[in-house]
């Protein structure tokens, strides 16, 4: 499990440690670290010159002070800082060790040479700043860490605005100009390559859409040891094995979970399909499913392990294919079957279709019995439209994918699994957790109706709704990339690597016995 803490306990941590060491010692620990890092990178990218871009505070004399460290090794390192705003100690060091070092002023002069209203993003090739970062193979973002707030300041975008795309960018413990608790991305701020990040993540590493400028983490143990609740879980797969439910010898098919499915309508049949697949290969004791003549038709065909009609269920998929407005027969009958899920007293995962059935009576009618709801972005802002009473656009949950399911999980006070390439889940309380283990080639349709199948299974064999969400995302995902193999996906095969993915997560690390 990866756990990423807020920075007011990471500070809390860093105090309490720093009691017991000497002076300097816990940022000696970390420049240390960043040194090991940014040396195997120059090794492995062939990379001549290292630049750091240093900022007021002690992210800036992380930096200064790991060029220093590289220059003695004999790098080639150079360092941008704010005159008269350096780490006075990091700053001799870096002369000592023969860092070129530039001074730059606040207000964006340097000697003679003024940027004057040079944007941001539209760097003069000129400037002594767009010249000094030319030549970086490798640039270490120093200028802001967890101590940073609201945005990059002007000077420090210009910079930003001047590092070579060939570049490859290290943010020393967060991508400066993002904020290190998560939130809207900025576009100004730093998207690194890598970040280095100091005993734990920060809730920016794992939550959307910034994480998306932090690039591959890297950890770097310093001995903090936050005491706090974490902010965000990410469950990795190393955990699998340890929640996901396995059979003894004294399970039959009614013990090990029984799903109801209510799925497909004559317009998406094959919705029903996958939903059904997805649960019989992620293992559940049996499916019970319920649905119009056409996806009945097919479902029979394509999964004759399920059981069609209802009868005695442990948890309820509704919606994966469901047309609400289908005004037949048939389709008004499936749209009941959903709304008698709603009030079920069994878990139940609420996806596609039944998502259009929830309404304001959800809160009341589901209490106390755990509801999972599975909106991708388009599906979250249309709830919360409904719900709220207020025009909630898509484009307004992409931005802040957190704040919008916090705000539908409170209004529903159900479980929200909200999709994306970081799927995200919060529950009516506890920290949030967050998933990104897919490939982009996961975006296909009906790869949602096979997630919903594999948190039935897990609902089904009584894990609570935030965690079979999480781990329903992780091991979808996985199953996704194991399929995949870098290469084009089919939903239908997501589900159908489900039980040689879940295999070999069971077995992982497991001591082979010959
Ligand atoms: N805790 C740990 O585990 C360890 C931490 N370590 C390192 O320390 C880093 C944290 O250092 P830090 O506290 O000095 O904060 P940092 O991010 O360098 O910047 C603060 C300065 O920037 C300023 N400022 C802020 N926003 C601004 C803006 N928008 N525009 C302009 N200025 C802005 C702010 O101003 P002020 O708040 O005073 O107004 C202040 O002067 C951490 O990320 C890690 O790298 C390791 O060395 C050891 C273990
Ligand atoms: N860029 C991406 N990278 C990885 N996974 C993604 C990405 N975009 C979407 N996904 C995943 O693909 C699935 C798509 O589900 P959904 O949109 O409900 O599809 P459908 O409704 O067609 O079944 C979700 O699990 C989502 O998290």
């Amino acid at each position: 499990m990866i756990e990423a803490f807020a920075t007011q306990d990471v500070y809390a941590a860093e105090s309490t440690l720093m009691q017991t060491l000497a002076e300097g010692e816990l940022m000696a620990r970390a420049v240390e670290g960043l040194i090991e890092v940014v040396s195997a990178r120059i090794e492995q990218l062939g990379a001549q010159r290292v630049v750091a871009l240093v900022g007021t505070g002690n992210n800036g004399a992380d930096a200064l002070y790991a060029v220093a460290g590289l220059a003695l090794t004999g790098v080639n390192c150079a360092a941008l800082h704010l005159s008269g705003k350096v780490h006075p100690g990091a700053y001799a060091a870096a002369e000592a060790a023969g860092v070129v070092l530039l001074a730059a002023d606040e207000n964006l002069t340097i000697g003679d040479f003024s940027w004057g209203e040079v944007e941001p993003g539209r760097a003069d090739k000129t400037s002594p700043i767009v010249q000094f970062l030319s030549e970086a193979d490798i640039v270490l973002d120093g200028i802001l860490g967890i101590g940073g707030r609201g945005g990059l300041p002007r000077w420090g975008a210009t910079w930003v605005a001047a590092v070579p795309d060939t570049a490859y960018v290290i943010a020393v413990d967060v991508p400066s100009g993002q904020d290190p608790n998560g939130g809207a991305l900025s576009a100004d701020g730093v998207f690194a390559d890598e970040t280095v990040t100091f005993s734990v993540a920060k809730p920016a590493h794992l939550l959307p859409p910034t994480e998306a400028a932090a690039g591959t983490l890297t950890f770097v143990d310093i001995g903090l040891l936050p005491s706090a609740e974490p902010s965000v879980r990410r469950l990795t797969r190393d955990d699998v094995a340890d929640l996901w439910p396995v059979p003894t010898a004294a399970d039959d098919k009614y013990s090990r979970g029984v799903l109801g499915v209510v799925a497909g309508s004559e317009r998406y049949a094959g919705a029903a399909v996958l939903a059904v697949t997805s649960a019989v290969e992620a293992g559940i004791g049996m499916v019970r499913y319920i649905g119009p003549a056409t996806p009945t038709g097919l479902v029979r065909q394509a999964v004759p392990e399920a059981v069609i009609g209802a009868g005695q269920v442990q948890a309820w998929v509704a919606g994966p294919g469901v047309d609400p407005d289908e005004g037949t027969e048939a389709g008004r009958a499936q749209r009941q079957a959903v709304v008698d899920v709603l009030d079920a007293p069994e878990p139940v995962v609420l996806d596609a279709g039944a998502l259009d059935l929830v309404d304001d009576s959800v809160a009341l009618r589901r209490a106390g019995r755990t509801t999972v709801l599975t909106p991708h972005a388009g599906e979250c802002a249309r709830l919360l439209t409904r719900l709220t009473s207020q025009e909630v656009t898509n484009s307004e949950v992409s931005a802040d994918p957190v704040s919008a399911a916090r705000r539908l999980a409170e209004v529903t006070g159900a479980t929200v699994l909200l999709k994306g390439s970081t799927t995200i889940v919060v529950g009516p309380e506890g920290p949030v957790r967050s998933q990104a283990d897919g490939p982009a080639w996961l975006a296909t349709a009906g790869a949602g109706d096979v997630l919903a199948g594999v948190i039935g299974v897990l609902l089904a064999q009584g894990l609570d709704g935030p965690v079979a969400a999480a781990l329903g995302s992780l091991v979808h995902s996985v199953a996704a990339d194991d399929a995949s193999g870098g290469g084009p996906l089919r939903a239908r095969r997501v589900a159908q690597a489900l039980p040689s993915t879940i295999a070999d997560l069971l077995n992982r690390g497991r001591p082979t016995v010959v």
